[in-house]
C-alpha cells in the first residue's frame, strides 16, 4: 500500500472482482482491474459524501452489525437514485476485501482521518423533535424505522422530543439549555418547521439583545442548523430546499452536514413581530384555500384540494393597496428564467454581500443596507387594486402539487421575494392561472399577473377602510361558528411571556382583545356561497398559518436561518448515474 499524506492506494476486492483503490484529496475512488491488469470502469464516491466506515461486513441495523471479519471493511456512502425527475438518495455500501489485516486497519484508520479532516462540520449531535400527530400520524414510525439508524450508522448522537402539545418544540428552543447541540431536526410537517423557525431565531436575537418588533432592524444570523425529516401533510419547506419529500435523502442531508442559508421574512402589524415565514405570504385566494381546509382538519391531506375547489367557486376577489421596495433588478428577475439550484450564483453572490471578506465590500454593503432601509420611501412603489390574490414568497415555494413553485425563478438564499399580484379576472382566466402552476408554462405570462422582486411590502386597505374594519367585517360576515374544532391559528399564535424579561414573537392573542371570540366566529366560506354579499376582506397564510390581521408589513431578511439541504441538486448534472448501480461511474 502506497500512503502518503494526499494519496493511499492499493489492490482490494469487492466480491470477486479485483480493484484498485485509491484514497487520495477529496475522493475514495476504486477502479476494476481485469486479469491483465487492465483498468476497467471506476467508481468514485467523495469524501464529503461518505456517511461512515466500520470494520468487517457492517450492515445498517445495529443488531446486524457484529461480523468483523478481520479483512474486510464496509463503507458507507450517499447514493443517487432516480424518484421521479429529481435525485433521491440513499445508503451506498460496499465490502471491501483486503490482502491483510494491517492493510484493512489501515484503509480504515485513512478513511476515518480523511473524514474528519474534510468534514468538519458535521454535527455530532441533535436535537429532534417528532411530532407524533403530524401528517398521516407516522412520523415517530418513520424516524425510528428509516432515520435513527442512520444517525446511529453514522455516530450521530441525539436527543429526541416526542413533542405533547403545539409550540413544544419552539418554547424549548427558545427556553432550554442547547448547549452541546449542533442543529435542530423536526419530523412533521411545515408546521413543525416553522416552530423551530421560530425558536431559532428568537433564540439568537434574544442572545444577541435585539429586538424582533423592529422591522429596521438587520438581525442577527442564526448559527443552529435546521433539518427537517419531511413526515407532514404539507412539507413544502423540505421540498422547495431538497427537491423531494423523503426521510432518507433528509437525513442523508443532515449526516453530511450539508448547509443551506435561506431568507425569512418577518412579518409585522403596527410594529409588532407576528411571524416569521419562509415560503408564502398570501391573501385572498390561498388565506381562504387555509382558512377553510381548517375547517376539514378531519379529512386530512385531502382538505386542500377540497378547499381549494369550494374557494375557487366562490370567485372573489379583495381589494388593497400593495406598497413594495423593489429589489435590484441588476441582480435577478422573477422572470429570468434562473432556477435556483444547489451552488446558485446569485445565492452566493448574495452571500457576498451578507458576509463581506474585505473592508470595500463592508463598505458596499452598508451602502446598499441604508439605500434600502425602510425609511427611504422615495423607493416604494405602490399599487392599488382588486386582487384575486398576493402573494409573497422567499422561495420558489414548489411541491409535488406545483413542482416549480409560486415563482419557479425565486432563489432560495438572495435576500429578496417575489411579490405576485394577481388582479381580479374571470373564473376561466384564474383557472389558468391556477392551472399553470401544475405546468411548464409561464404563469407570469398572462395579462392579469404582474411579478416584482422585492425587498419589503406593505399592505394596507384602501384609504378609510383600516384593519378594524377588517374584524368588524368578519363578525358580520359569520355565519356559523367554524363546526370543525380549534382553528390551527390557535395553536401557533399563544403569547407567553418569561419571567426573564425575554422578548416574544407573538400573533395577536393576547394582544388584541376579542381575538378569541373573533377567531371562533370566523367566515364560513361553505356558507358563503350562497351568501349575497361576499365579504370585503380576506385572511392571510403564513406559511400556512392563518394571521390574524390584514394590515402587514413584510420585511425580507437574507440568509437569517441555515438548514441541512443544499438546494435542488441540477436534474441534468447527475444523468451520468442513471446507468450505475452505485456511485457516479467514470469511464
Ligand atoms: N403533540 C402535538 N399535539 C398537537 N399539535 C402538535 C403537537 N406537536 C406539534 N403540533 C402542532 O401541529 C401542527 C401541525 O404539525 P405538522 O406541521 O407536523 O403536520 P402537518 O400535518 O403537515 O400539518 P399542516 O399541514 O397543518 O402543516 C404544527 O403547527 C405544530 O405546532
Ligand atoms: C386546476 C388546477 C388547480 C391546481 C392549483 C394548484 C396550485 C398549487 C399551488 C401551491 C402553492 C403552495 C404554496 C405553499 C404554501 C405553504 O407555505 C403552506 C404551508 O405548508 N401551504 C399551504 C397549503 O398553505
Ligand atoms: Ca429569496
Amino acid at each position: 500500500m502506497e500512503t502518503d499524506s494526499v494519496k493511499v492506494d492499493s489492490s482490494l476486492w469487492v466480491g470477486t472482482k479485483r480493484y484498485r483503490a485509491v484514497l487520495s484529496g477529496w475522493y475514495f475512488n476504486w477502479t476494476e482491474l481485469d486479469k491483465k491488469n487492465r483498468e476497467k470502469k471506476t467508481i468514485s464516491v467523495p469524501i464529503s459524501e461518505v456517511v461512515a466506515v466500520a470494520e468487517g461486513k457492517a450492515e445498517v441495523q445495529p443488531q446486524k452489525r457484529a461480523e468483523d471479519t478481520d479483512r474486510d471493511f464496509t463503507l458507507f456512502y450517499v447514493n443517487r437514485t432516480r424518484g421521479g425527475k429529481r435525485a433521491l438518495w440513499c445508503l451506498g455500501r460496499t465490502e471491501f476485501c483486503c490482502p491483510s489485516r494491517d492493510l484493512r486497519d489501515q484503509w480504515v484508520t485513512q478513511l476515518r482521518t480523511a473524514l474528519k479532516t474534510h468534514c468538519p462540520s458535521r454535527p455530532r449531535r441533535l436535537l429532534v423533535f417528532v411530532n407524533p400527530y403530524g401528517g398521516k400520524k407516522r412520523a415517530k414510525q418513520v424516524y425510528r424505522s428509516l432515520v435513527a439508524p442512520l444517525f446511529e450508522l453514522a455516530g450521530v448522537s441525539t436527543h429526541v422530543v416526542v413533542t405533547e402539545r403545539a409550540n413544544q418544540a419552539r418554547d424549548h428552543i427558545l427556553k432550554k439549555d442547547l448547549t452541546g447541540f449542533d442543529g435542530v431536526i423536526c419530523v412533521g410537517g411545515d408546521g413543525m418547521f416553522s416552530e423551530l423557525l421560530h425558536g431559532v431565531i428568537g433564540r439568537t436575537q434574544q442572545e444577541a439583545g435585539i429586538s424582533e418588533h423592529d422591522p429596521t432592524v438587520m438581525l442577527q444570523s442564526c448559527d443552529l442548523h435546521i433539518g427537517i425529516i419531511p413526515a407532514g401533510s404539507t412539507d413544502c419547506v423540505c421540498f422547495a430546499t431538497v427537491g423531494v419529500n423523503d426521510p432518507v435523502t433528509s437525513a442523508l442531508h443532515i449526516i453530511i452536514g450539508d448547509s443551506q442559508p435561506l431568507d425569512v421574512c418577518s412579518v409585522h402589524h403596527h410594529n409588532t413581530l407576528v411571524r416569521y415565514s419562509v415560503s408564502l405570504v398570501g391573501y385572498g385566494f390561498y388565506g381562504d384555500v387555509l382558512a377553510e381546509s381548517e375547517r376539514l382538519r378531519w379529512m386530512g391531506p385531502l382538505r386542500y384540494d377540497l378547499s381549494g375547489c369550494l374557494v375557487y367557486l366562490c370567485n372573489r376577489s379583495y381589494e388593497g393597496v400593495v406598497q413594495y421596495l423593489p429589489a435590484d433588478p441588476q441582480l435577478s428577475s422573477p422572470r429570468d428564467n434562473m432556477r435556483c439550484l444547489s451552488g446558485c450564483r446569485v445565492c452566493s453572490e448574495s452571500t457576498e454581500m451578507l458576509f463581506p471578506h474585505s473592508d470595500s465590500c463592508s463598505s458596499l454593503y452598508s451602502r446598499q443596507l441604508s439605500q434600502y432601509s425602510i425609511g427611504s420611501e422615495g423607493e416604494w412603489m405602490s399599487v392599488e387594486g382588486r386582487y384575486r390574490c398576493v402573494s409573497l414568497t422567499c422561495m420558489s415555494s414548489s411541491c409535488p402539487r406545483s413542482p416549480k413553485g409560486l415563482s419557479p425563478a425565486a432563489h432560495l438564499a438572495d435576500g429578496t421575494g417575489d411579490l405576485i399580484l394577481v388582479q381580479d379576472t374571470d373564473p376561466l382566466g384564474f383557472l389558468t392561472y391556477l392551472h399553470r402552476h401544475t405546468t411548464s408554462k409561464d404563469q407570469f405570462d398572462l395579462p392579469f399577473v404582474e411579478v416584482h422582486r422585492v425587498k419589503a411590502v406593505r399592505f394596507t386597505l384602501p384609504p378609510g377602510e383600516e384593519d378594524d374594519y377588517h374584524d368588524e367585517e368578519r363578525e358580520r360576515q359569520s355565519i356559523t361558528e367554524g363546526a370543525q374544532g380549534t382553528p390551527k391559528m390557535a395553536c401557533n399564535s399563544d403569547v407567553e411571556s418569561y419571567g426573564d424579561g425575554s422578548q416574544q414573537y407573538l400573533a395577536a392573542e393576547q394582544e388584541e382583545p376579542g381575538m378569541k371570540d373573533r377567531r371562533r366566529k370566523r367566515r364560513n366560506f361553505l356558507c358563503g356561497l350562497c351568501c349575497s354579499k361576499p365579504p370585503a376582506v380576506s385572511v392571510w397564510n403564513c406559511d400556512g398559518e392563518l394571521l390574524p390581521y390584514t394590515e402587514i408589513f413584510c420585511k425580507v431578511h437574507g440568509q437569517l436561518v441555515r438548514l441541512f439541504a443544499r438546494g435542488i441538486e441540477d436534474e441534468e448534472g447527475h444523468e451520468e448515474n442513471k446507468s450505475c448501480k452505485g456511485r457516479c461511474v467514470l469511464h
